[in-house]
C-alpha cells in the first residue's frame, strides 16, 4: 500500500486516471450496495402492517416462518431438470401454455435480451410431469404451501388496511396460481437471466438457493442493488395488481448470469381472473409491465379483466 501511493505521489497523472474510473464504477449501475430486505414473520398475526410497509417502500420483503420447505423444494427442483431427458422435455414443451417446460430462449421480459435459463411451468391442475420423477410429490406440496403463504400475506395485508384486496381472490385465484422453476446458466457473454420487468400478479414469492445475496436485483432509483434476504427466507415482491389495488410499489427487478448456475422456483399469486384492472395513474402507466407493451406492437384496446389481460401477456413475451 505504501509503496503504491508513493508511486501515485510520482505520477499525478496515473492517480487521477485511477480516482476517475474509481468514481465512474461507484457511480454505475454495477457498484450498487445489497439489498436487505425487511425481515417478516408471516406466522404472527400483527405482522401486516410490517407487511405493507414494505410492499409500500421498497416492494417486497424477506418472508420468514412461511411454511415451505425450502432445501427439499429446491433438490426437487434440481433433480426435475437433471434427470429427464431431453426428449422427454421436448415431448413435455409448454408449447405458449403454463404447464410443462419451457425451453432456453423461449421467452424474454424485453426485446432484444436473450434469456439463459430453462423452465417447467405447474399449478394446482393440469400438470404435465415427466413420469417416475419422484420430485413431484415435493414440488406439489411446495407449490400448495406457496399458495397458504401468499393467501396468508393477502390477509394480513387486508387485516392491515389494503381492504380493496378483500375481495381479490374468492373465486379461482387457487387453480390460477402459477409456479415456474428455472435453471439459470452461469454467466456467458450476450445473455441474461431474467430481463428487467416488474411482476404482473398480486404477489410473487421466490425460492432460491442464493436468497442471502446473489443473482437477484432490485432497480433503487437507477441504480442495481442484489436483493438479500435470511437463508432459506422467501422473497415476496409486490406485483402490478397489488400496486394498482393496494398503492405499493411493484419493483422493477432483473436476474443476472453469476459464476455459477442458480436454481429457483418463482411462485405468481394472481387475483380471480375476473377481477377488472383497477384504474392506473399516468405513472403507472409507464411503469408496471403489466400494462407495457412487451412485444413488438399490441392492439391499442387492452383485455379490461386480469385474466384475459395476462393471456395475452403470456403472448407478448413468448420468443419461439
Ligand atoms: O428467478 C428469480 O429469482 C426471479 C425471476 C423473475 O423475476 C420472474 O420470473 O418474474
Ligand atoms: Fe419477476
Amino acid at each position: 500500500m505504501a509503496r503504491l501511493s508513493r508511486q501515485l505521489c510520482n505520477n499525478p497523472a496515473l492517480a487521477a486516471v485511477i480516482i476517475n474510473v474509481m468514481a465512474a464504477a461507484i457511480a454505475s449501475e454495477e457498484c450498487g450496495t445489497p439489498l436487505a430486505l425487511s425481515p417478516v414473520d408471516i406466522s404472527r398475526t400483527d405482522s401486516g402492517h410490517a407487511l405493507l410497509a414494505a410492499f409500500r417502500g421498497v416492494g417486497a420483503a424477506a418472508l420468514v416462518d412461511h411454511g415451505v420447505d425450502v432445501d427439499a423444494t429446491l433438490a426437487a427442483g434440481r433433480a426435475l431438470f437433471e434427470k429427464t431427458r431431453a426428449a422427454t422435455k421436448r415431448r413435455l414443451d409448454a408449447k405458449g401454455s403454463q404447464r410443462g417446460f419451457l425451453p432456453r430462449g423461449a421467452e424474454a421480459g424485453a426485446l432484444g435480451l436473450r434469456e439463459a435459463k430453462e423452465g417447467f411451468a405447474f399449478g394446482a391442475t393440469g400438470n404435465r410431469w415427466p413420469w417416475r420423477t419422484s420430485a413431484r410429490v415435493v414440488l406439489e406440496t411446495a407449490h400448495a404451501n406457496l399458495t397458504r403463504a401468499a393467501r396468508r400475506v393477502v390477509a394480513l395485508a387486508v387485516a392491515a388496511g389494503a381492504t380493496r384486496l378483500e375481495d381479490c381472490c374468492a373465486g379461482d385465484a387457487t387453480e390460477e396460481a402459477l409456479s415456474r422453476l428455472f435453471a439459470y446458466e452461469a454467466y456467458e457473454e450476450g445473455f441474461t437471466g431474467s430481463s428487467p420487468h416488474t411482476d404482473w400478479g398480486l404477489l410473487t414469492l421466490v425460492v432460491a438457493d442464493d436468497v442471502a445475496g446473489g443473482s437477484l436485483e432490485f432497480d433503487d432509483h437507477g441504480v442495481w442493488r442484489k436483493a438479500s434476504a435470511p437463508k432459506n427466507a422467501l422473497i415476496a415482491n409486490a406485483g402490478d395488481f397489488m400496486a394498482l389495488a393496494a398503492d405499493t410499489a411493484s419493483p422493477f427487478h432483473r436476474v443476472v448470469l453469476g459464476p455459477e448456475k442458480r436454481l429457483s422456483l418463482v411462485f405468481f399469486f394472481y387475483p380471480d381472473s375476473k377481477t377488472p384492472i383497477p384504474p392506473a395513474t399516468e405513472s403507472q402507466r409507464r411503469t408496471l409491465s403489466l400494462l407495457q407493451c412487451q412485444a413488438e406492437s399490441c392492439p391499442a384496446a387492452r383485455p379490461d379483466t386480469f385474466g384475459a389481460l395476462i393471456a395475452s401477456k403470456w403472448r407478448e413475451v413468448s420468443r419461439s
